[in-house]
């Protein structure tokens, strides 16, 4: 029996919701790979303990995380009164008439605890980012008296030499922000600008989707690993490397690659003995061969294989897997390099963002794009073909068209042509659906 591509798309959204929330630090760690000292991913679940901390650094990789729980700032921001200059902090009546020469009664800088209290008629010398004494209402910068900038000792007395404006070079308390009021809405994409003002108004932690947990298995007792020396009838794996860079793109973190030979005990042993994982995504072993590894070794009640009305990816696999021991949704992908791409694009990435919380659906985003150049589709199958574009128009990245071993040329590809199944040639001029495939993981 012969689905169409909505048909599979409602399955496989039938297989995921979005992870449970995990409470994560807000620290220090540096933004980027986060390699030094941060610990698998694995152990960052509800109720795992983080090595050295109560909760598990989000800086490293929050970019790009859903925001579970709305965040409502615990402090205001500025928290207290401060100066936004280095220089002097006066009461304005006191230099209303410049030059205005004050003795200088006290030091403060940035992280002072202290009360400070100006006395009228005197002047405290104050460092940009320090709480303004009480009874001191504008500073004066460095610049606009007689000291000079830099590092030295308070003088006793202080020359303003320059008219200043009541209030001037003063950063109220909650003048960003108040207290109470909300910063981020619960289901914001994390930006470093949204992580960083959420610390500014206090919170030391954040509610986030987790990144999804990918393990991605390629088979074939054709494959070698990439700058392996290759036999007679074998192949580099080159699905392994495209479908964990596809899944690192889309927002997945993958925490488990593996490549099985052509027998489904050698596949059940690697899944048996798998990490934790939110998604499987297997490549090759599902069609009419002799050998088809992943459909043997996973056929039951959890799962179908069936094929899609698209071309590629025809072959289709889906739906939950025992992967070391536990339910895990799975996408049994065809293994052509041309057909996993595609599929990857159309289903894959959908399911990732769904379980990141990033989307209701499983659903691509479809653009329009208009054809440069002419080329057939396949009759009753919706056709996905790697396009580049040029000049605005749509071009095929290959002469062959639609072909499904083509890897080698799909780094030029902008984006994938969709062709409904009523179409069989596609013309100059005809516009057609265009699906993104770079920067998937932004939209
Ligand atoms: N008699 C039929 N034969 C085939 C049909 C069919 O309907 N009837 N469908 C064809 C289509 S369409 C596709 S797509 C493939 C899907 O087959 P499988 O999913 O079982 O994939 P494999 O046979 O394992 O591999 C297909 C092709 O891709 C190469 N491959 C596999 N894995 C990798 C990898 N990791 N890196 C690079 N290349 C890989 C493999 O060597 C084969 O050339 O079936 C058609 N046949
Ligand atoms: O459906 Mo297959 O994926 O055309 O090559």
């Amino acid at each position: 029996m012969r689905f169409d591509v909505s048909e599979h798309r409602a399955f496989l959204e039938g297989l995921v919701e979005p992870l449970e929330p995990l409470e994560c630090a807000i620290d220090a760690l540096p933004y980027g790979t986060g390699r030094e000292g941060v610990p698998p991913l694995a152990d960052a679940r509800p109720g795992a303990v983080w090595p050295g901390s109560s909760a598990p650094p989000v800086a490293a990789g929050s970019a790009g995380l859903v925001l579970a729980r709305e965040v409502v700032a615990r402090l205001s921001v500025p928290p207290f009164t401060n100066s936004a200059m280095d220089g002097f902090a006066v009461r304005h009546a006191d230099v209303a008439r410049v030059p205005a020469t004050l003795p200088v009664c006290g030091d403060v800088a940035a992280g002072d605890t202290r009360k400070r209290t100006l006395k009228p008629g005197t002047a405290v010398r104050i460092m940009t980012g320090a709480a303004m004494p009480d009874g001191a209402d504008t500073v004066v910068k460095v610049e606009d008296t007689d000291h000079a900038p830099g590092v030295s000792e308070a003088p006793p007395t202080v020359t303003i030499r320059a008219a200043q404006a009541p209030a001037a070079n003063v950063r109220f308390k909650g003048e960003d922000l108040d207290a109470g009021a909300p910063v981020l809405p619960a289901g914001v994409v994390l930006s470093p600008a949204a992580v960083s003002a959420a610390a500014s108004a206090g919170c030391g932690t954040l509610f986030v989707r987790p990144r999804p947990r990918i393990g991605i298995l390629t088979t074939g007792s054709e494959l070698v690993a990439p700058g392996e020396e290759l036999a007679e009838g074998r192949i580099p794996d080159s699905n392994g490397a495209l479908l964990a860079g596809l899944a690192a793109q889309a927002g997945g973190d993958v925490v488990a690659r593996w490549r099985s030979a052509d027998d489904p005990e050698a596949l059940l042993a690697i899944l048996a003995s798998a990490p934790e994982i939110d998604l499987l995504v297997t490549a090759g072993g599902i069609s009419a061969g002799a050998y088809e590894t992943v459909r043997q070794a996973l056929s039951g009640p959890t799962m179908r294989f069936h094929h899609v009305a698209q071309q590629p990816g025809g072959p289709q696999g889906a739906g939950v897997a025992l992967v070391g021991g536990r339910p895990v949704p799975a996408a049994c992908l065809p293994g052509n390099p041309v057909s996993v791409y595609v599929s990857f694009h159309v289903y894959v990435a959908g399911m990732i963002r769904v379980l990141a919380g990033r989307s209701s659906t499983v659903e691509p985003t479809v653009r329009q794009a208009v054809a440069g150049g002419e080329w057939t589709s396949p009759r009753g199958k919706v056709q996905f073909i790697p396009l580049r574009l040029d000049g605005g128009r749509a071009f095929p990245i290959h002469e062959l068209g639609s072909r499904s071993h083509l890897v080698a040329s799909l780094p030029s590809a902008d984006g994938l042509g969709v062709v409904p199944a009523d179409v069989e040639r596609v013309m100059p001029g005809d516009t057609l659906g265009f699906i993104p495939t770079e920067g998937s993981a932004n939209d």
